[in-house]
């Protein structure tokens, strides 16, 4: 049975976003394999995890009180019932989008099956239905890494996927990787009670950040957390009911549930894309051109699957580019009308402890790229708020191109980083200098800003 559709949409997670009142006279087929609707960020991404974030800095704020004169003590961790909370939030909003999709929106057919290509803009939807599409967008988004050694050692492992859904808090977690999902969970988990060990593979942690940041980072993460660096290779080892890895060096490190956080790989690899002349890069993304077109007429990526950003973030502003576009004449001749990516100044937080957030170059691509440039390391402790917090982790750390004052990067780590970082995003996206930045606006007395703009003024421009 074929039927045939306007437009085709693989995956219901930023790409169940296209589908708005400006396609009400389109014929649109949505097609999600997994029975959890609406994706990676809203069920086991960003909005879960930061939910648990949450409730983790409560934790942390009422354990780290006494400093500050306050005595306080956690009483419990009612793991329970914060799995509850979330979900119980989370999992009507999934089931609500998938119902809306299914019986709400006259003009989308939900196929709830595993597509794959069987033809250029043919898609075998997996539910018994062949269809084909004018245009047909690929959001199929990622899937946690599994080295083949760990799945097929048998020893039980955690991802992103169900780490949440713990029956419950384990009381010694073990993280292999040391990237953003290693640093988040290490964070929730140990805030919560449970002893934390980290894996690492090399000689720090979150090493895809400024050097500065990730030492700070690495150093805090040692003071507090079980923390193992250059374990090169492991292999996962089961002992009675504890899960974990032994190390090159014959360390075992065990404990009762075992994360496995060593990245994520895009789902292109999946969909038979050869069957559609769809071309993958050599990190198995799809290859997409600044309009988000493939290789293949009428067939558009965006998101995880085809991104090398992997951010919820970079997705949505590419599901917003592929929607305009599909209401344009892409394929044809003048490309002036489409919209595009904007990979300009992507930046990226990590809601760990400290928080941690980042724009543009560090200072190593910086000079690598042979810029003449000034760096400025800008302590939280030495502004008035941070010296009130009696703060003695963070620092704003901004690299600016000499004379022309451009702002080049910028890299913070500390309380309200994600938060403190957004003017900074702002000045490199409408291209203020570092001088008009810090010169040409009033930075409230004392706010904790105060850091961005004394290292703005401390630059040696
Ligand atoms: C633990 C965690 C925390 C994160 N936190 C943040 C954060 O704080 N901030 C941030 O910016 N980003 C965060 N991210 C990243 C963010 O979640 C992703 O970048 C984003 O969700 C990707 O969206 P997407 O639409 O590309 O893919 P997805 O949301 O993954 O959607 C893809 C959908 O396609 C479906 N699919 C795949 N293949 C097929 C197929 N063949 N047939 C049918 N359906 C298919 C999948 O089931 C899925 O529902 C986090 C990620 C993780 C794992
Ligand atoms: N706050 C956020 O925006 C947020 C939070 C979580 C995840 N994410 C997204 O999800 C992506 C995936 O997260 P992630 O933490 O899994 O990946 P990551 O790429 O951030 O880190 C993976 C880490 O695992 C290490 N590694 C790789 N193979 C290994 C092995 N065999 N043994 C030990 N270590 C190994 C890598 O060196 C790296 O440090 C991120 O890149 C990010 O884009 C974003």
């Amino acid at each position: 049975m074929t039927e045939h559709f306007d437009i085709a949409i693989i995956g219901s997670g930023s790409g169940n976003s296209i589908a708005d009142s400006r396609f009400d006279n389109k014929k649109i087929a949505l097609l999600e394999e997994n029975s959890t609707f609406g994706g990676t960020c809203l069920n086991v991404g960003c909005i879960p995890t930061k939910m648990f974030v949450y409730a983790a800095e409560v934790a942390r704020t009422v354990r780290d009180s006494a400093k500050y004169g306050v005595d306080a003590h956690v009483d419990a961790v009612r793991w329970r019932d914060i799995v509850d909370r979330v979900f119980g939030r989370i999992d009507p909003i999934s089931e609500g989008g998938k119902r809306y999709r299914a019986e709400g929106s006259p003009n989308v057919t939900l196929f709830e099956g595993h597509a794959t290509f069987v033809g250029p803009r043919t898609i075998d939807t997996g539910t018994g239905t062949v269809i084909t599409a004018d245009q047909v967008v690929i959001a199929a988004g990622s899937r946690p890494t599994v080295p083949q050694a760990i799945a097929d050692s048998g020893v039980a492992y955690h991802t992103n996927s169900d780490v949440m859904r713990l029956p419950e808090l384990p009381e010694h977690l073990v993280i292999l990787g040391s990237g953003y999902i290693a640093a988040e969970f290490a964070h929730v988990f140990s805030a919560l009670g449970s002893k934390v060990s980290i894996v690492a593979r090399k000689d720090g942690l979150l090493r895809a950040l400024d050097a500065d940041i990730s030492k700070r980072f690495t150093e805090l993460a040692r003071a507090k957390w079980d923390v193992h660096l250059d374990a090169g290779e492991t292999r996962a080892v089961t002992e009675g009911t504890l899960h974990g890895v032994e190390l090159a060096d014959g360390t075992k490190v065990l404990g009762d549930a075992f994360l496995v956080a060593v990245g994520r790989e895009p789902n292109g690899d999946r969909l038979d894309l050869g069957a559609a002349g769809i071309e993958l890069d050599d990190e198995g993304r799809i290859v997409v051109d600044e309009f988000g077109r493939t290789t293949a007429e009428g067939v558009f990526a965006l998101g995880d699957v085809s991104s090398p950003y992997q951010l919820k973030h970079v997705a949505n502003q590419e599901a917003r580019v592929v929607q305009y576009n599909l209401l344009q004449d892409a394929w044809h001749g003048d490309t002036s009308a489409l919209r595009e990516y904007d990979h300009r100044f992507v930046p990226a937080a990590v809601f760990t402890d400290p928080q941690i957030a980042e724009v543009g170059m560090t200072e190593e691509q910086a000079r690598d790229a042979g810029l003449d440039i000034t760096v400025k390391v800008q302590s939280y402790g030495d502004v008035a708020y941070g010296w009130a917090m009696e703060d003695s982790e963070g620092l704003c750390k901004i690299i600016a191109e000499k004379g022309t004052g451009k702002i080049l990067g910028a890299h913070i780590i500390g309380a309200q980083a994600p938060t403190l970082i957004q003017p900074l995003i702002q000045a490199m996206s409408f291209g203020l200098s570092a001088q008009d930045m810090a010169r040409g606006q009033y930075w409230i007395h004392p706010g904790l800003p105060e850091v961005v703009e004394n290292a703005l003024l401390g630059l040696d421009l």
